[in-house]
């Protein structure tokens, strides 16, 4: 935390030292009322003649003293926010930059919910922390310390009676501290809950309202409500108790000040002024240390939250960046100069890969590692699990995409389509062998260079609450209006986008809900589309279009993207037909591999589902 604190010490600082000031003031403040009533009223020091003049000075620097009180307390609170909330922003920051790196399975780790607590809940308590910390700690230290000292100064008696109550009051505090801290870890966890449950139905509406299963979310929801108020009220409990008992406390040590007082007054050795001043110190302790039962409330939390925001930010990417940088920048001149290499489709083994690396590493130089390749992938014997199974999702792939080349990817559900593809955009790792996007093994890429060079439309398609045109322009930001358009009509989107009033204008509602699954999809694939990418990816991303628009869609693509290398997961033949080869894979491996009428001819899987599709022969022909 000190990290933090450390960029905004000469706010903190600057609020400590106002805070000196405003404290100072408040402990001159009983002096002089006790010189009032014993020099100005009671007349001590005049033979019990009460003076004005002495009431009227004092009263005028008392005055002073408490608009200097005032300025120094507003002074330090304005500096005490300053620090405290850019403490916050900047843990804020941290937070999101550091969750934006993590891999999947880290952010399954901590899950969507808590991530969520953390960067807001969980850092606002932190800030406040901070804040009160920097103000109410020294407050309370110095007003309890500057208390006890007058105290003596005024009595030696009334300083020992406060100072015989002081290990109770700071036993009591630790007291509750020590039973409090363990139920603020579990009520923001409790949160943590709250927040995924919500996050889960809000996004689930529409099926839980389907399937009539409001009840059952209103209970789900409300037990972990109860939960939380559980917890709040157990720790509310805990402290319930003490302000009572601090309280009683000191009251106690006013009513000793003022036994004890009486019987000095009576011998001589105290004034009626000191007593009225010990009690006002006493309620200025009292002030101190109720201050300090909040603090120490705000600060039981603080770090409890502290601990969970740490663990956020101490979280090292398991996915490490290389250092290659790649030649994705090499601009539009070096596409139009690219010929298509569409070689003789096949597997090729290792060796043939491993010998082709050679003849290219051959020219590596100045990070320029992979020449003119722009597009090409290979496998090289890729097996994979996912972090924390020992089960192969893919085992022994070897495959040679090339630069231009169009492949579709076929197979039964859970048969590992999507997970090849996560691997060629570094999403996780291969368990064995590796995966190289132009030559180059993609974890020697800075996972930037790498993702740029890619472009990828999923089956679910997040769209995000801003105007079709600005979600279309998300794969490219610098993209005119005009290459807007040009994708959305290559994704067939722009006739239902111009029927729309305000067009490309049109506000798309949290998570594309005021679309259709199929609009939502164009939009993704338009957005992909725009994004001047070397590979092309989608991942069942046209499922939800009509034959007709699918077809249409696809020859577009080859028309405006040829020179693309382009991955096509599909379910049916007709989205792959077209495709230059077709890999079937099933369990893991890859079965078959070939043009639509190679497989047709030789492959009996392929020809399954070629007849289980068949009444759709007339869009693939
Ligand atoms: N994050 C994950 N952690 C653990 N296992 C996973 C994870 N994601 C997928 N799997 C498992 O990996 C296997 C392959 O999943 P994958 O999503 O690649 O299949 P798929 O062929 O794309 O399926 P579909 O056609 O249904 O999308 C499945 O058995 C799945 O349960």
């Amino acid at each position: 935390m000190w990290k933090y604190i450390r960029r905004y010490l000469h706010f903190a600082v600057l609020a400590g030292l106002f805070m000196v000031g405003e404290v100072t003031m408040d402990l001159l403040q009983p002096r002089m009322m006790s010189r009032i009533v014993d020099e100005g009223v009671l007349g001590l020091n005049h033979g019990g003649v009460g003076d004005m003049n002495v009431i009227w000075a004092l009263g005028l620097r008392m005055i002073l003293i408490v608009l200097l009180g005032c300025f120094c307390g507003s002074m330090n609170n304005v500096f005490v926010h300053i620090s405290g909330q850019n403490i916050g922003n900047e843990m804020r920051k941290d937070c999101f930059d550091r969750i934006m790196k993590f891999s999947f399975p880290q952010m399954n780790r901590f899950g969507a919910g808590s991530l969520v607590t953390r960067v807001t809940n969980d850092i606002t308590q932190v800030q406040n922390f901070v804040s009160q910390f920097v103000r109410g700690m020294l407050r309370t230290l110095l007003l309890t310390f500057g208390s006890m000292y007058w105290m003596f100064r005024l009595d030696v008696r009334f300083g020992e009676i406060v100072v015989c109550a002081f290990p109770f009051l700071v036993g009591t505090l630790v007291f509750c501290l020590w039973r409090s801290r363990p139920l603020f870890l579990k009520l923001q966890a409790q949160l943590d809950q709250i927040n995924a449950i919500m996050q889960e139905d809000v996004s689930a509406i529409r099926i839980i309202k389907a399937c009539v299963r409001e009840t059952y979310e209103k209970k789900r929801f409300g037990k972990a409500n109860e939960g939380l108020v559980g917890i709040q009220l157990r720790t509310l409990v805990i402290f319930a108790f003490m302000n009572p008992v601090i309280n009683a406390m000191m009251y106690l040590v006013v009513a000793l000040i003022l036994l004890v007082g009486s019987f000095e007054v009576g011998v001589g050795r105290t004034t009626p002024g000191s007593i009225m001043a010990g009690i006002t110190y006493t309620t200025q302790l009292l002030h101190g240390i109720l201050m300090m039962v909040m603090l120490f409330q705000n600060i039981s939390r603080g770090l409890a939250s502290w601990k969970r925001v740490k663990e956020v930010l101490e979280s090292e990417p398991e996915i490490k960046d290389g250092t290659f940088v790649g030649a994705c920048a090499k601009t539009e001149q070096k596409m139009k100069l690219k010929t298509k290499a569409k070689s003789e489709p096949g597997d090729e083994k290792i060796g043939e890969l491993r010998g082709k690396e050679k003849d290219k590493e051959s020219g590596e130089e100045n990070g320029d590692k992979n020449g003119d390749l722009r597009g090409e992938i290979e496998f090289w014997d890729v097996s994979f699990a996912y972090p924390g199974n020992t089960e192969m999702v893919l085992s022994h792939i070897n495959l040679s995409i090339h630069g231009g080349e169009t492949i579709g990817i076929m197979g039964a559900t859970g048969c590992g389509k999507t997970t090849l593809l996560n691997l060629i955009s570094r999403f996780y790792d291969a368990t064995e062998g590796s995966v190289r996007v132009d030559g180059v093994d993609v974890r020697e890429y800075r996972q930037e260079a790498l993702r740029e060079k890619i472009a990828v439309a999923l089956q679910k398609s997040e769209l995000f609450s801003m105007t079709i045109g600005e979600n279309i322009s998300w794969g490219d930001p610098n993209a005119d209006e005009k290459a807007i358009r040009r994708s959305a009509v290559i994704a067939q989107a722009d006739e239902f986008i111009s029927s729309t009033e305000l067009q490309y204008d049109t506000q798309v509602a949290e998570r594309g809900m005021s679309l259709s699954g199929g609009q939502k999809q164009r939009i993704s694939i338009a957005r992909a589309v725009l994004k001047p990418a070397e590979i092309l990816i989608f991942d069942d991303a046209t499922s939800a279009l009509d034959l007709k628009t699918e077809a249409l869609l696809y020859r577009a693509l080859r028309e405006s993207h040829s020179d693309c290398t382009k991955i096509i997961v599909a379910q049916r033949i007709a989205s792959v037909c077209h495709a230059d080869r077709i890999i079937l894979m099933e369990n893991g491996e890859i079965s078959a591999c070939g043009t639509h009428e190679e497989l047709l001819r030789t492959c009996p899987a392929y020809q399954d589902i070629y007849r289980s599709q068949i009444g759709e022969e007339g869009v693939f022909a």
